[in-house]
């Protein structure tokens, strides 16, 4: 397969170069920039120097229709939803890892996002590509939305209380931490080293764009759902999410009975990982695709604290895409992914 990446100078691209680079079935066959076109991708990226001998060509889509069976979309959003509608005249499947694709609704989108929503038919057409839980559609889908990092690690923490109905929906609180690379490559005061280093900072309280992404979700797994409680923390590490995430039990249960039902959900699914022995901290993951799961329950609260952990890069954003890759034309969904975490 041929593969095209599009906002190749961000880390999201930068990842999946590094993904398909050594992916047995792909060959990247172009990357694509509106700031560094004609320059080689090492004089952005010096460690691809004598590796990835491709210059970064422009983004205009008769570069890429006819030769590209695959194009990822690693570009901010409100970028995406301009970029996706001529794509999808060409024959190729489209991966997107921006939200622009993610929310069903238009007027929750331009809400969250303070942008104009995405052209609606292919918003509707869109697969949200949470892989464990949506393989079935990501195989027939032409476009799938890639997942947001924090909605990854919150989702898959959640998926098995809520789609038994074990928890109060009402109770629930996502309590989540990320590396600062989740900011991406763009300079930002708030990923500046003096601002991040040494510190650790709350931010978009309350407003961050992954609340309606994450009700969406549960919805559609556990009916009509209260709105959740979702806070966001920047860390002063290069990558890696940890959600920690508090919920009451709506039945009597145990630790026993939760790690069962976690097991039946999830032993058939190499990537996620339940780490019934210790708590998983996020170098354990680091560079990989997994995202690893553990689980404390309370019985003087009767509070359940589930631990999710991932690369946000991969897991939450490359590494999830490459495995969609997988899924959509039919390849193992392991393929090319099964790095092993970079321990220390
Ligand atoms: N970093 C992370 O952990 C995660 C990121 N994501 C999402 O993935 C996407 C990429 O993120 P990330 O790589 O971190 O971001 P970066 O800021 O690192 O990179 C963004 C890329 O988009 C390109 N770009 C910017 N503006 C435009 C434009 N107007 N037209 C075309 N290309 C443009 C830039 O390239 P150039 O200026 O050279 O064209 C750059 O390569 C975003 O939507 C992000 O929200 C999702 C999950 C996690
Ligand atoms: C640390 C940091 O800033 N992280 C980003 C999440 C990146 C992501 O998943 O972005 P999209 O949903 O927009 O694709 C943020 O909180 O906005």
């Amino acid at each position: 397969m041929k593969a095209a990446i599009i906002g190749a100078t961000g880390y999201g691209g930068a990842e999946l170069i590094r993904i398909l680079h050594q992916h047995p079935e792909v060959q990247i066959a172009s990357i694509h920039s509106t700031s560094r076109q004609g320059n080689p991708a090492y004089a952005s990226y010096p460690h691809l120097q004598d590796v990835l001998c491709l210059d970064f060509d422009d983004i205009a889509t008769e570069h890429i229709m006819g030769t590209a069976d695959v194009v990822f979309t690693a570009t901010p959003s409100g970028v995406s939803s301009k970029l996706i509608p001529g794509l999808m005249k060409t024959d190729a499947k489209v991966i997107d890892l921006s939200g622009d694709f993610r929310i069903k609704n238009p007027e929750s989108y331009e809400m969250w996002y303070k942008k104009p929503a995405s052209d609606p038919q292919l918003v509707n057409d869109a697969v949200y590509g949470l892989s464990e839980w949506y393989q079935a559609d990501i195989q027939q889908a032409r476009l799938v939305a890639n997942p947001g990092c924090y909605a990854t690690a919150a989702l898959l923490g959640l998926a098995p209380l809520i789609q038994k109905g074990w928890v109060d929906p009402a109770s629930v609180i996502i309590d989540a931490k990320s590396g600062v690379s989740g900011a991406g490559r763009t300079q930002s005061a708030v990923a500046h080293f003096p601002e991040m280093n040494d510190n650790f900072k709350i931010y978009k309280v309350n407003q961050h764009q992954h609340i309606p992404e994450i009700e969406q979700v549960l919805s559609r797994w556990g009916g009509q759902m209260p709105p959740i409680t979702f806070s966001t923390h920047l860390v002063p590490m290069t990558r890696g999410i940890m959600a920690t995430i508090y919920a009451n039990v709506a039945k009597e249960t145990s630790l026993k009975q939760l790690y069962e039902l976690y097991h039946q959900v999830y032993d058939n699914n190499y990537f996620v990982r339940l780490r019934e022995h210790n708590f998983p901290g996020t170098k354990e993951v680091y560079g990989s695709n997994f995202c690893d799961i553990a689980l404390a329950f309370d019985e003087r609260t009767n509070r359940i604290t589930i631990v999710s952990v991932i690369d946000n890069i991969m897991k939450g954003a490359s590494g999830q895409a490459v495995q969609n890759m997988n899924i959509m034309f039919g390849l193992c969904e392991k393929t090319g992914l099964e790095f092993l975490p970079v321990y220390p």
